[in-house]
């Protein structure tokens, strides 16, 4: 195996104060509910509720399929635990698994749009856990179990499975064996092994194991050549101690009594245990080219860093997603259950998960295509030891595993509902991802590529420190924190921020060496529009966004981020003071709206106040830039409150002309306009415009005004629930982000690493 080295690493790591942070922020947890339809008209309220949604009701019960179509059933499923076996932390009870189990749920909704709640049971008694899911049925289109220990779990699934007629399915068993089992499949061809007479050796027997094991030997594997290992060493035929009758069905005729003997020239190991469960000398004593799946969470068996100074040969893979060849059920619970949704299915039968394990495993033999590179941390991986697994952000996993589960559904029998077009439900599949998070992730890794010195010019804020820290531990590059060292020291350490590390650069203005440069730079600028030199001097010293912008003028500084002290005009002036924009480009703000699965680009929300035609065409040229640049094809839409010149005004006028300039400029993106803003964003509406030139509902947005640019911006974000970044400033010569008044650290981060991306 070659080296593991820490850069190659994409860096997840978390301090456990970022980790209580990130729970607590805005509305504590990670869920929340919403409603699909309308709630504001008393009509809206007579069909939601009574009379109207006695219809449904009657319909249902006359015929109980129908709850698929009137309500949310069909993509709703539960996560279910009592906390008895918390990852690999133990039985810590139901209530601290919320977090997890909030986890799992978002995770449903994240990568395969399912919705799904978390409901944590307080009982370790086994026919009261059965007894109170089993009448949940109705509620949910499947049930996910999740964090129960062994052998509770197994006899849980299986009455749960008889009792009830919708997908009842253990995470922890099921979707580590098929991941496990994919990555093993892979690993095997790898180093040219056969299944049948391959040796293997699994330490663990509680739920994951088992699972493991059961689906291994279902897929053609020896049963002789499998040995089990729990706490009391080897499980062998005739042991009495610490067993039960899932243990027992695996029992080996074998000699071993201990791991260590176990493990001596065997080719494959699954750890399924504990931390630092295996030593060097047993890692040492396997045969050539071992196969090592370390998956216990958070910590695995055995690190990839200590097999690696053990021997060269191995082929490892852990449950984390800090290393190459990540074996976590993650890849396969959301996915597994929206194929099962979608055919509703009454149960995830063998069939469907062998076909989970073969789309997986195909999927990483597979040429990973440029636009999922930026999910490999912007390396294109190639099948071999250190990629025989798809990564979770990987986004062709959401059209080829539940295609592959609805097919195995349909054809075992379980399907109540048939898809007949099935590269029609992949292309459906695919279109429930939202891009924006694929955009963010190559943003981020481009920069970790590169990485930038970005100087965080309000450093003596502590969520601005917090950014700063989050910057430099994602190794975005140096975050160089502009203020008074001990005012900065004083928040970090109340913050719990230790600055004494790689990373970051403390910079005081008011004893820089660089000063007499910057006030030279800003005079030589400024003296001829009423400045006097010590104007320049007033504003280098005491002024920290002329200061910061000054850094980054002079190449100081790769770029910068403000805003949190001073309103974003004022900021805009002071950079505008000291940076002027990029020749050829005209300065304005892009927000991104993200709802629904569906970004948008808004423009101009930050520096037009009421743009001349000529101006609104240079916005439209401006975002459609910073579009294209994020990975999006820009259809422009000019927007106004009238639709191509009704009913008439001098504001469309304005807009309409723009589209003339645009079109004598011959641009090479589509626009059109002036259109209203559903026109712009509804294919049915826009139909009736048949001569309308873009080729689908636009995602670029020129606002006529700043003020309905900015409004309706702010609007989308307190009432429509859409998450807005921005506004990002483009067209400056320098890259330098502002955020809003009052932002949180996570948007100020997200801002510098904008910044540093402008730099690249
Ligand atoms: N990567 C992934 O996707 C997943 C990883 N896991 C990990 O697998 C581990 C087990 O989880 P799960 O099966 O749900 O838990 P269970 O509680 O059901 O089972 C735990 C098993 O591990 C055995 N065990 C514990 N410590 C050791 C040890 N030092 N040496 C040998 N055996 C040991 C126990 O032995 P005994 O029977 O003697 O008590 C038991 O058989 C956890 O670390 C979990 O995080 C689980 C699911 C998914
Ligand atoms: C990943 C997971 O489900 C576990 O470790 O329990
Ligand atoms: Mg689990």
């Amino acid at each position: 195996m070659p080296d593991i080295n820490k850069k190659d690493r994409p860096v997840t790591s978390v301090t456990d104060q970022e980790a209580l942070d990130f729970h607590a922020m805005g509305r504590p947890g990670k869920l929340e509910i919403n409603p699909t339809k309308p709630m504001a008209t008393q009509r809206d309220l007579s069909l939601a509720y009574s009379p109207g949604v006695a219809v449904p009701v009657k319909a249902i019960a006359a015929d109980p399929q129908t709850a698929y179509d009137y309500t949310a059933r069909g993509n709703m499923v539960a996560v279910i635990s009592n906390g008895t076996a918390i990852l690999g932390l133990g039985n810590l009870g139901a209530l601290a698994s919320k977090p997890v189990m909030e986890g799992k749920s978002v995770l449903f909704k994240r990568f395969a749009d399912v919705d799904s709640i978390d409901l944590e049971i307080e009982t370790e008694n086994v026919d009261e856990f059965i007894n109170c899911v089993r009448f949940l049925g109705p509620s949910f289109g499947g049930i996910n179990l999740e964090d129960i220990k062994a052998p509770d779990c197994f006899v849980i699934e299986s009455r749960l499975r008889e009792l009830m007629d919708i997908p009842v399915f253990h995470d922890d068993q099921h979707g580590t064996a098929i991941i496990a089992a994919a990555g093993l499949i892979n690993a095997l061809e790898l180093t040219g092994r056969d299944l049948k007479t391959t040796k293997l050796v699994c330490n663990g027997a509680g739920a994951a194991a088992i699972a493991c094991v059961e689906l291994i030997k279902a897929m053609g594997f020896a049963p002789e050549n499998i040995i089990l290992c729990d706490t009391k060493g080897v499980i062998y035929q005739g042991r009495t101690e610490g067993m039960n009758q899932w243990k027992s069905a695996h029992a080996a005729k074998t000699d071993a009594r201990t791991l260590e003997e176990a493990m001596n020239g065997a080719d494959v190991i699954f750890g399924l245990s504990q931390k630092g469960a295996f030593s060097a000398k047993m890692i040492r004593s396997m045969a050539d080219r071992p196969i090592i799946f370390a998956m216990a969470n958070p910590d695995p068996e055995i690190t990839p860093e200590e097999v690696a100074r053990i021997r060269d040969d191995a082929i490892m893979a852990t449950g984390r997603s800090d290393y190459p060849n990540q074996v976590n059920n993650v890849l396969g619970f959301p996915y597994i259950f929206r194929g099962a949704l979608d055919v509703r299915a009454s149960t995830i039968n063998d069939a469907m998960k062998i076909a989970a394990v073969k789309a997986l495993a195909n999927l990483a033999r597979e040429d990973v295509p440029d636009d999922v590179v930026a999910a490999y941390q912007g390396n294109r991986p190639r099948f071999g030891p250190q990629y025989i697994i798809p990564v979770p952000f990987d986004p062709r996993l959401i059209s080829a595993i539940p295609v592959a589960v609805a097919q195995a559904a349909i054809e075992s029998g379980v399907a109540r509902k048939v898809i007949t077009d099935m590269a029609g439900y992949a292309r459906e599949l695919s279109a429930r991802r939202d891009p924006i998070a694929s955009t963010l992730a190559s943003l981020y890794e481009r920069v970790r590529r590169r990485p930038k010195r970005i100087v965080f010019a309000e450093a003596e804020e502590e969520q601005v420190l917090r950014a700063a820290m989050s910057y430099a531990n994602q190794q975005l590059g140096t975050a160089i924190l502009l203020g008074r060292e001990d005012l900065i020291q004083a928040t970090a350490e109340r913050a719990g921020i230790d600055l004494n590390r790689p990373g970051f650069e403390i910079v005081n203005a008011r004893i820089s060496t660089r000063v007499e440069a910057y006030i030279d730079y800003l005079y030589a600028r400024l003296q001829r529009h009423g400045y006097l030199h010590r104007d320049a001097q007033r504003l280098i010293h005491n002024d920290r966004n002329h200061f910061a912008a000054t850094m980054v003028a002079l190449g100081d500084a790769d770029g910068m981020v403000t805003g949190i002290t001073r309103n974003y005009s004022t900021a805009l002036e002071d950079v505008r003071r000291c940076i002027d924009a990029k020749p050829g480009h005209r300065v304005i703000g892009v927000s991104l709206a993200l709802c629904r699965g569906r970004t948008v680009f808004v423009a101009d929300t930050a520096v037009h106040d009421m743009p001349t035609a000529e101006e609104l065409a240079d916005i439209a040229e401006e975002a459609a830039g910073l579009a294209r640049r994020m990975g999006y094809q820009p259809r422009v839409a000019m927007l106004a409150y009238s639709t191509f010149g009704h009913p008439s005004g001098e504001r469309s006028e304005r807009v309409r002309e723009a589209v003339k300039i645009l079109d004598r400029r011959r641009v090479d993106f589509e626009y059109d306009g002036e259109m209203a803003a559903d026109v712009a964003l509804n294919r049915k509406v826009m139909e009736q415009y048949p001569f309308c030139r873009l080729s689908g509902p636009a995602n670029v947005l020129v606002m006529p005004a700043f003020h309905s640019a900015s409004i309706s911006t702010k609007m989308l974000q307190e009432l429509g629930g859409s998450t807005v970044i921005g506004p990002i400033l483009v067209g400056l010569d320098k890259p330098v982000q502002i955020t809003s008044m009052g932002a949180k650290d996570s948007d100020i981060v997200n801002m510098a690493a904008i910044a540093a991306y402008g730099g690249s």
